[in-house]
């Protein structure tokens, strides 16, 4: 088996808005079935803000001091099955704010990688009681370079050409993303896929939370812009096999990194 093949493990669920334990509970279970069925995953993914959902009145509260918690449970989880584990994303309390943080850690349990969404979405009203990162979110997988981004900001094509120009061939994409935007989500996460000729990954959650719906449809989209796997509205462990070399492939057919013009925009 090449290196640069990849078997995901995608844990598509429901998060309970206001309840770590039930939250933290559910995802040990979810884990425990990714690392059970018949192939073994070589990296497993979740939503964003798995730990807490929106309930972003009582995030000071509920937030995970400085990822600590989640840390040791997926440290432990990544060492012990020997996986890689891209941790959704974390309300993490830190430096006297909240943050939307994504955990990245090899199968060592090494944290290899955090991001924290740079984005703020005001429809949902993460700007009033979140704090916006400061840094890019990069990592290694099957030894390619890999980017992370956190789900309104793939509105955002400049991050995703930054992350491409800097070397990714896959984009990591954890997220809460709510009906009636099955058609922006969809077509966001193709459009990144086509024009920067990388894997994409995305992990959305399930289920309802208030006045809010989420529709799942988590995907997996290659650099050819084709749907390698998505997800349907329920609860769901998505597996497929991703084969890097197609991002080589995909670029060298059409040189889209050659033919840019960057001194005219
Ligand atoms: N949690 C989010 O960032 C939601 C983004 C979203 O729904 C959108 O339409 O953008």
């Amino acid at each position: 088996m090449s290196e640069r093949k990849l078997k995901l493990a995608i844990v598509q669920m429901h998060v309970d808005a206001g309840y770590p334990e039930a939250n933290f509970a559910r995802l040990e279970e979810r884990l425990r079935e990714a690392v059970q069925g018949p192939v073994k995953p070589d990296l497993i993914m979740f939503p964003e803000m798995w730990n807490t959902g929106y309930a972003l009145e009582q995030i000071e509260q509920i937030a995970d001091q400085d990822g600590e918690r989640t840390k040791a449970l997926l440290s432990a989880f990544a060492r012990g099955h020997q996986v890689q584990i891209i941790g959704g994303s974390i309300a993490e309390k830190r430096d006297g704010g909240v943050y939307n943080t994504i955990y990245a850690f090899n199968e060592n349990g090494e944290v290899v990688s955090d991001y924290s969404k740079i984005h703020l979405f005001r429809l949902m009203d993460e700007e009033k009681h979140l704090l916006a990162g400061e840094k890019l979110g990069t990592l290694e997988v099957a030894g390619s370079d890999a980017g992370m981004m956190i789900c309104y900001d793939i509105r955002f094509p400049e991050l995703a050409r930054k992350l491409a120009l800097g070397g990714a061939k896959v984009l990591f994409v954890p997220a809460q993303w709510p009906n009636p935007r099955l058609h922006h989500w969809r077509t966001l996460l193709t459009a990144r896929a086509i024009e920067n000729q990388m894997y994409v990954i995305a992990c959305n959650r399930c289920g309802t939370s208030g006045t809010s719906t989420f529709f799942g449809h988590s995907l997996i989209i290659d650099p050819w812009g084709e749907i390698v796997a998505e997800a349907g509205e329920e609860e769901v462990i998505m597996r497929a096999e991703i084969d890097l070399d197609l991002v080589d492939a995909v670029r060298a057919k059409i040189p889209v990194f050659e033919d840019r013009r960057p001194s005219l925009y």
